[in-house]
């Protein structure tokens, strides 16, 4: 199996990386960082250090590196001859990749089989937005005959690499890659360690609504309690608290959408309250509260749960309380922090909820959220 894989950082060597060399795939890592994909050509293989009650080492080799930015040419042949394409890029970057994909599907031979696309970023349903993206440089039936499109969940906590660790990645142990079985048919690519499922919506939302809302949760309020750690900051009781709070809020709308069993999904919760206090894993509050204006869009992890629990007349004032906190989010080395405070100081409370959280004035849950941003507002000014 030949494997190309877009974005070599964090999550791509960490996790996606180290599974495609465990199906014995030969991975080609497509990343637009110079020095990365330099190291990745000039290496042999780098080291996944799993730390956690149990540490181990996982040796990833049989790869190489191919510029994206500079490269283009290759980067077809590479796809054109690759069994599988995946991506671990960030959401806000799939449409950059998507004329590459086109390009390398476009240069296909007719005797191929199709090419397996699944894109592993935190987003609903990551692999439909990027194929429609790769749509526009495709017409239909060649796509449809030369790509078969699967979306995944993937979750595995991979902090930013400290400086000097080479190509290493120092990660958790747990991982958990859901991908939906339907798309490939009795063809799925042989990967261990995927979890097939048949409807992904219900793994998705609940992987994003409780992973990645409680994390974050975790971020803007330790981040404002002054924490660096994330572990730290769940250590703090207030901030615990409060984590715990809003995963009850999801929780009931998860439960109620779902139909997860309530014991299922408090499991699940604290299992993962449990990976985020892995003293072992150097996560910070400015990674995991990165890009805020993303965060706080309309489908994903505050709005997107207390919208729904709104609409179903659940309990909302932790997630609402969280987002207040995500408004106070400012490193100085986010540049959408810096947008966000940009918006608030330049537009008016309505249009900066209306802009940034997608919603409209008559959605019951825009009073309580318009009332923060005012609140923020007044504060800066
Ligand atoms: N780190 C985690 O714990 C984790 C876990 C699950 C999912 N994810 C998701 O995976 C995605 C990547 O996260 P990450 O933590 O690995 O981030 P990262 O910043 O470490 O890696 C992203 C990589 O993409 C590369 N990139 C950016 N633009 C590109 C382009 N146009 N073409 C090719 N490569 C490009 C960057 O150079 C970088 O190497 C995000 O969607 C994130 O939500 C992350
Ligand atoms: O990658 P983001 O910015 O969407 O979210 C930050 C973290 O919550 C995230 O990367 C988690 O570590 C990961 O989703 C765990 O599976």
């Amino acid at each position: 199996m030949k494997a190309v894989h877009f974005g070599a950082g964090n999550i791509g060597r960490g996790f996606v990386g180290a599974l495609l060399h465990g199906a014995g795939a030969e991975i080609v890592f497509a990343d637009v960082n110079a020095e990365l994909i330099e190291a990745l050509k000039n290496a042999d293989s780098y080291t996944v250090h799993e730390v956690g009650v149990e540490s181990r080492d996982v040796t990833v080799s049989g790869f190489t590196g191919v510029n994206s930015a500079t490269e283009a040419e290759r980067l077809t042949r590479e796809i054109a001859s690759a069994d599988l394409v995946t991506c671990a890029v960030g959401p806000t970057v799939l449409k950059f990749i998507a004329p590459a994909i086109a390009e390398g599907l476009k240069a296909r031979g007719a005797d191929q089989g199709p090419l397996a696309v699944m894109a592993c970023e935190n987003a609903i349903n990551a692999t439909d937005t990027l194929a429609e993206y790769i749509a526009e440089h495709v017409p239909a039936e060649e796509l449809a005959s030369r790509a078969v499109f699967a979306n995944t969940a993937v979750d595995r906590i991979v902090p930013d690499q400290a400086a000097g660790q080479g190509l290493d990645v120092t990660v958790e142990t747990y991982f958990e890659w859901a991908v939906e079985s339907a798309p490939f048919g009795d063809n799925r690519p042989e990967i261990p360690g995927v979890t097939w499922v048949e409807d992904l919506g219900p793994y998705i939302e609940r992987k994003l609504f409780t992973v990645n809302t409680g994390h974050a949760t975790s971020a803007y309020h330790g981040y404002a309690a002054g924490f660096e750690k994330l572990s730290d900051a769940l250590a703090d009781p207030d901030v615990r608290a409060r984590v715990e709070s809003v995963l009850a809020e999801t929780k009931g709308l998860l439960v109620a959408k779902h139909g997860f069993a309530p014991e299922e999904q408090q499991a699940y919760i604290e299992k993962i309250l449990v990976r985020f206090a892995n003293p072992h894993l150097p996560d910070t509050v400015v990674r995991v509260g990165r890009a805020p204006l993303r965060k706080l869009s309309r489908k994903e992890r505050f709005i997107g749960p207390a919208a729904e629990a709104a609409e179903r007349g659940l309990g909302t004032r932790a997630l609402v309380e969280t987002v207040a906190a995500a408004l106070r989010f400012d490193p100085p080395s986010d540049p959408e922090a810096a947008a966000m405070a940009a918006d608030l100081s330049s537009l008016s409370s309505t249009e900066f909820v209306e802009k940034v959280t997608g919603l409209t004035p008559e959605h019951p849950l825009f009073e309580a959220v318009e009332a923060e941003v005012r609140d923020a507002q007044q504060r800066v000014s």
